[in-house]
């Protein structure tokens, strides 16, 4: 139980996704000099999950984790029509139900995805806002909601500072033939058109566990990640360092996701529709960003969305038959379609990766909220990448894991290692964006 009740000095991280904005309040831990001081330097106090922003009503959820008053809230809120309103209901919360007031947070770290050229976490200045916003169209579903959440962090808790993280700070490292497009390198430099990665702070948070739980460091493990959530991505990681990602140049690009539809043959567009070029109207884009038709088509009208009517993977897992194996049920159970088609492009990223890394791979790592609770995907992805060398599934560790509160676990079969060979096991790793954030910020003593 914390008894700093009244200390100054919280640090709140917040986490604005594509249709949700996650928020966690941590306390320093004291310093103890001990490793596990090292590792975890902030003790978390209390979350906040606020999901279904973009499609009302939105749902809330509060609750302590070590605090002396217990409090827990989940409730739809009709109120909630975007990030910031999200926010300042939170903020209302702490103050009625946590009695934490909000003048004792001094450091707020905001979850930004699209850091552009910088490459380090950033305070917030004028320059950074600037710089934040003008690449807002490069990340239409979240740069823009991002900085409405600093705005509001600004004009209602003006003395704390905040500090920007950047999804992109973890593929910094890609190798230039990796991260260009076959394009022209002139206009390419100029415009900045090149793959910049997302997922980074996931990333770096699973690098960091994995790493610990394996006891091995990060500088010599090879590793698979796929972030499969409201947004997906794949990572190849070798030693320690992001070596190729499916994400591009935006969040579009690579596996499907809620609504968005991954990688598409580029034309695709211009057949689809007549006016891709023109600026999207739509209601709910935010005014300032500049997203064309075709954009808003394949982020905010495709994905699981447009093929089954849910962006909710847990409702097309349980509605795909995936007990009948006759392969033409794709073309009759469109949930089935959408399970199959995420397992086609999963596997498209592993076997690339797998061969990018030489063979040479310590383990694949699910996370993200699909890759730790949907145990049908985690067991067909398994089956089929068994023949490269991967270790089996065992049924018993997938299906108990969902429930488990541990960051890492292993739900691969023991079998015998020969001298030499990486594991190649299969984990699930709890992401948290928030808690990493939170811990580099404490560190670097901003
Ligand atoms: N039991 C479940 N099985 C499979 N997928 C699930 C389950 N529960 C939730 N999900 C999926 O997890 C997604 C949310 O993942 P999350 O990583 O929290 O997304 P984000 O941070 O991008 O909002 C939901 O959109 C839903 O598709
Ligand atoms: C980058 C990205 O797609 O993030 P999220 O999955 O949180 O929407
Ligand atoms: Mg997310």
């Amino acid at each position: 139980m914390s008894n700093a009740s009244s200390d100054k000095n919280l640090i709140l991280s917040l986490n604005a996704g594509s249709s949700s904005l996650k928020i966690s309040l941590y306390e320093p831990s004291a310093p103890s000099g001990s490793v596990e001081f090292l590792v975890k330097p902030v003790k978390l106090l209390l979350k906040s999950t606020i999901s279904s922003i973009s499609s009302p009503p939105a749902q809330f959820s509060f609750e302590s984790v070590s605090l002396s008053s217990q409090c827990h809230k989940d409730e739809k809120i009709d109120s909630i029509t975007d990030h910031a309103s999200a926010f300042s209901h939170f903020l209302h919360c702490l103050k009625q139900e946590a009695s934490i007031d909000g003048r004792r947070i001094t450091r707020i770290c905001h979850r930004v995805v699209h850091g552009g050229d910088y490459t380090d976490p950033v305070e917030i200045s004028q320059e950074a806002y600037d710089h934040i916003e003008n690449l807002s169209d490069l990340a239409p579903l979240h740069n823009s909601a991002a900085l409405s959440v600093i705005k509001a962090c600004i004009s209602t808790l003006p003395d704390a500072k905040s500090i920007a993280y950047f999804d992109t700070t973890f593929h910094t490292t890609l190798p230039i033939h990796i991260s260009s497009y076959a394009i022209d390198q002139n206009i390419a430099h100029k415009k900045g058109l090149k793959k910049y990665g997302f997922h980074g702070l996931s990333y770096a948070f699973i690098l960091n566990a994995v790493s610990q739980y394996l006891q091995k460091p990060k500088e010599s493990l090879n590793l698979i990640l796929l972030h499969l959530g409201s947004g997906a991505s794949a990572c190849a990681v070798q030693n320690g360092k992001s070596l190729d990602t499916s994400m591009g140049l935006t969040p579009l690009s690579g596996l499907p996701g809620a609504t968005r539809s991954g990688t598409i043959d580029p034309s695709l567009i211009f057949h689809y529709t007549a006016r891709a070029g023109r600026m999207s109207h739509d209601p709910n884009v935010a005014t300032h960003v500049g997203v064309t038709r075709a954009e808003d088509l394949l982020n905010r009208k495709s994905g699981w969305k447009a093929l089954t009517g849910t962006t909710d993977f847990g409702v097309i897992a349980s509605k795909a038959e995936l007990g009948n194996r006759d392969p033409a049920l794709s073309a009759q159970n469109p949930y089935r379609l959408a399970f199959d088609l995420f397992v086609d492009r999963i596997l498209d990223f592993v076997g690339s990766y797998h061969l990018k890394l030489k063979g040479d791979v310590d383990a694949i790592v699910f996370a993200g909220g699909i890759g730790e609770r949907s145990v049908e995907l985690r067991a067909i992805v398994s089956d089929r990448i068994a023949c490269l060398g991967y270790r089996a599934l065992c049924p018993e560790k997938n299906e108990r894991a969902s429930s488990s509160d541990n960051v890492v676990q292993d739900i691969s079969a023991e079998r015998r290692q020969e001298a030499n060979e990486r594991p190649k096991r299969i984990l699930i790793c709890r992401t948290d964006e928030q808690l990493e954030m939170a811990r580099q910020c404490a560190q670097a003593h901003f």
